[in-house]
């Protein structure tokens, strides 16, 4: 398997290097050069496979040429075997119709450990073979943070370095970051919003003097190996709900795009998917843009739900990239029009053919709280703001006879402030987090701009 750039500029890479690569020389996102497919009697045979054979027959076709299956079912084994769950991803049944997909029980209590935790190992294998030091510079509204630090923390040959948004995560996000004191972990407070943050990112591996001196790598959903381990856990859940007969609907709370685009990938390689619902809160770019074409940002309004609180979605590029018929010339002006000009109006074909696969709805903050009282008060299941927009968006698609998951995306002790506000129950934190508001925090603050950003890692790496 090899993978190409969404702008058509870059080099194609197989799957070890670009795993090591993140971002495309060309500012594009790499993307399998063609989605392969299983068939239906191939997803039949996961029914009653654990998580981890299950994982390596959806992502064998992703590291062809890089790692075997008996290399894969290792790293699974030691990724999949640190989450507090034996199903590791497991489904919950709400009513008749709806179910919640549990992708929280990894180390940091967020669906980002899903990912995280294989690529941790990843890097360690691949850097392995190699005699260099790996930069990783993310970015992250609250949960990629905690996760590739718990996944990095400590590991040789990685600096990582991570932007969050100043005062616009939870103290619990903040806390699981800068309480980790590991040398190779520099946590970075931005005086700007996550969108700041990501652009900064972008932007260093755009700059020629820093990957010059540096090797750059990313744990954002730009890196490919994140997107790729999030696809299994729609096969997981699909089979488990009468997949490949009974088709299934997802209802995903969106921010970056990569979860949803991940379920794109597993409809794209046969698995049948009913809906693809891209839930947002009031930042909801990609609801105006899926509904009428209008991909244009606004601002980002900080809420309840601060991990969504996103306007630029790294990964619809992707999803632009396979609409614009993979003409990366094509997509490559369309994204310097979105950069400059801050939106793009979206053709009536694309939207359509989008329609095909995605629906989408925004969430305001009512809703969400009185979701989240919903599920506390009818089916006993206390859950995060985020989730509860995930959960929101599917009730207003229910109807029919399609079984609708709802992806919850992360612990709600993460957002214990606000599930108290909507529900009086105030969650505990898990164990795992035992102690963290005793914890020294270390983090240095910077303004929202690349020299500062790049003089820092310069300095430090
Ligand atoms: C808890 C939670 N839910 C949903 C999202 C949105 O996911 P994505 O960015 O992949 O769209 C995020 C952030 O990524 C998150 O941390
Ligand atoms: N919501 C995310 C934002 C970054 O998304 P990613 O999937 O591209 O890493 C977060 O919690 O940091």
């Amino acid at each position: 398997m090899d993978y190409i750039s969404t702008r058509g500029n870059a080099p194609a890479l197989g799957f070890e290097d670009v795993t090591l690569a993140g971002l495309a020389s060309d500012g594009g996102l790499y993307v399998p050069r063609d989605w392969p497919t299983l068939s239906r009697d191939e997803i039949a045979a996961l029914a009653g496979k654990s998580y981890v054979d299950t994982a390596v027959a959806v992502m064998r076709p992703f590291v062809a040429g890089a790692l075997d299956d008996a290399a894969l079912h290792a790293l699974c084994t030691e990724a999949y075997g640190r989450f507090d769950h034996a199903a590791v991803t497991p489904l919950v049944q709400l009513d008749h119709q709806h179910w919640l997909l549990e992708l929280f029980h990894g180390p940091t209590l967020a669906f980002k450990d899903v990912a995280l935790q294989l690529l941790g190992l990843l890097f360690e294998r691949f850097l392995g073979h190699r005699d260099t030091t790996l930069t990783v510079v993310g970015a992250t509204s609250g949960d990629t943070g905690s996760a590739a630090i718990d996944a990095l923390a400590g590991r040789a040959n990685v600096e990582l370095f991570m932007l969050h948004p100043q005062g616009r995560v939870s103290d619990v996000q903040r806390r699981q970051m800068t309480t980790v004191l590991a040398p190779n972990v520099h946590n970075i407070a931005i005086e700007g919003d996550f969108d700041q943050a990501q652009a900064i990112v972008k932007a260093l591996f755009a700059d020629q003097e820093a990957r010059g001196r540096l090797n750059l790598g990313a744990v954002n959903s730009i890196n490919w190996a994140r997107l790729m381990a999030q696809v299994v856990y729609y096969f997981y859940a699909a089979v488990r709900l009468g997949a490949p007969e009974q088709p299934v609907a997802f209802a995903v709370p969106t921010g970056n795009f990569g979860d949803v685009f991940a379920g794109y990938v597993a409809a794209r390689m046969g698995l049948p998917v009913a809906k693809l619902i891209v839930a947002t809160n009031v930042n909801d770019i990609l609801a105006r843009a899926l509904g009428s074409g209008d991909y244009s940002m606004q601002g980002v309004t900080p809420t309840a739900a601060p991990s969504m609180d996103i306007q630029v979605s790294s990964n619809f590029e992707r999803l632009l990239f396979d609409l614009a018929g993979r003409d990366g010339n094509a997509l490559g002006a369309m994204m310097t029009t979105f950069d400059s000009e801050k939106k793009l109006d979206l053709p009536p074909t694309m939207v359509a053919e989008a329609a095909n696969l995605f629906a989408s709805a925004r969430v305001d903050p009512d809703t969400m709280a009185m979701t989240m009282r919903w599920a506390y008060e009818h089916a006993g299941q206390v859950i995060d703001p985020h989730t509860a927009i995930g959960l929101a968006a599917a009730r207003s698609f229910a109807g029919g006879d399609v079984p609708i998951v709802t992806l919850a995306t992360a612990h709600p002790a993460k957002f214990r402030d606000a599930v108290e506000r909507a529900t009086g129950a105030r969650p505990t934190l898990p164990s795992r987090l035992a102690g963290l508001f005793e914890r020294q925090e270390r983090y240095d603050t910077l303004p929202a701009t690349l020299a500062a950003v790049k003089d820092y890692v310069l300095e430090r790496s």
